[in-house]
């Protein structure tokens, strides 16, 4: 007879009804982060208010709330605990104290924005019709405003990610680069190009009222006088032509495929003969259920546009093939949660 403890390993685990449990107060996780972020409790712990009473005073908040929001952010893991001293575990400090400059706080103003939570509100009847209940297309109605929230405060948290990109597509940085930027938002993926390659030239398509916030964002990295914009849809407007590197970052994702076809057709006929496109997406494997939080990402957008979704590396080669393009390459992008897919024109 084999030992009790192998015995048990070998059998399934038992039923538990905790996932059941935590995903229904799932909510209270994310009102916990909220709360938090609102109290501004993780730059008050770098600042070494550790104690109950201390961060009590500091956050102007009861010492019974706090305790227990501690102990709550401490079991979900956004802090640790000793004796009665919390501590700020090593993401929380990147990303959650205000004096880092890879702060994200400020992204859950578009994050957790009405808009986007009464989107799920109704999850249900989203799944019955197979797309998003709000108005005029969603998120993608013409110069919605949420676009505009979205280039004042996802900046931070794309700040890595472009500045990654740009190694991969420009990892000289001396050669002459006419880029053209589509759904720029924020700008951040065309001014990281233009910040290490004083040869690049940006040319940010969005809606004019996002592009405000990338010329101002342009001026902030005092390359406004090699940046240019389009203003208007990218279905629409005229790209113009002769661009080394057309960016297309988290744009394709909120269309069916033959809508991204279409950008892409459009694309490669504004491209020079040797130029390339890059794309920056939540690209899930095969399987769609990996790795977790790209291959979610179909969620989100099931619950905000009509047809978009998280396409698979192979949904992207079909749409690469059937608009022309040639020699596709996905490069990782650690340590986000992005992929990067580079395809040449020819
Ligand atoms: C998720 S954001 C991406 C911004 C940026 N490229 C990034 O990766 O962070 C999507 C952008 O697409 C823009 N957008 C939506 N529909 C558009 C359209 N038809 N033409 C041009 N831009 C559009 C929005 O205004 C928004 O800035």
């Amino acid at each position: 007879m084999r030992p009790q403890s192998s015995q048990q390993s070998d059998r399934a685990p038992e039923p538990s009804p905790a996932l059941f449990f935590e995903t229904v107060n799932a909510y209270q996780r994310t009102a916990a982060l909220k709360a938090a972020i609102e109290l501004d409790l993780f730059t008050a712990i770098g600042e070494k208010n550790e104690t109950v009473q201390e961060l009590a005073r500091r956050c102007d908040a009861s010492e019974r709330g706090l305790r227990i929001l501690c102990d709550y952010l401490t079991i979900i893991g956004f802090l640790t605990k000793e004796g009665d001293h919390y501590a700020l575990t090593g993401d929380s400090s990147l990303f959650l104290d205000r004096r880092s400059s890879a702060y994200l706080g400020s992204s859950i103003e578009f994050l957790l924005s009405p808009t986007h939570v009464e989107a799920f509100g109704d999850l249900k009847e989203v799944v019955r019709k197979g797309g998003t209940l709000m108005p005029d297309g969603g998120a993608l109605a013409p110069e919605h405003p949420m676009w505009v929230r979205f280039a004042q405060v996802m900046a931070p948290m794309m700040a890595l990610p472009a500045r990654l990109l740009a190694n991969i597509v420009d990892e000289r940085a001396t050669d002459k680069l006419r880029v053209l930027d589509i759904a720029a938002g924020h700008g951040m993926f065309g001014i990281a190009l233009a910040e290490r390659n004083p040869r690049a030239k940006i040319t940010a398509l969005d809606w004019p009222n996002v592009l405000e916030v990338a010329r101002q964002n342009a001026r902030e990295a005092k390359i406004e006088d090699r940046f240019q914009t389009i203003a208007g849809s990218a279905f629409e407007v005229d790209y113009g032509d002769g661009y080394d590197l057309v960016l297309l970052a988290n744009f394709l994702h909120h269309f069916d495929m033959p809508a991204c076809e279409t950008i892409l057709r459009r694309v490669h006929a504004a491209l020079a003969e040797d130029g390339r496109v890059a794309l920056v997406e939540f690209i899930p494997d095969e399987d769609r259920i990996n790795p977790p939080i790209a291959a979610s990402f179909s969620l989100m957008m099931l619950g905000t546009t009509p047809n978009g979704d998280a396409y698979t590396l192979s949904q992207f080669d079909e749409m690469f093939q059937r608009t022309g393009f040639a020699e596709v390459e996905l490069r990782a992008m650690p340590p986000t949660f992005f992929r990067a897919l580079v395809a040449r024109k020819r």
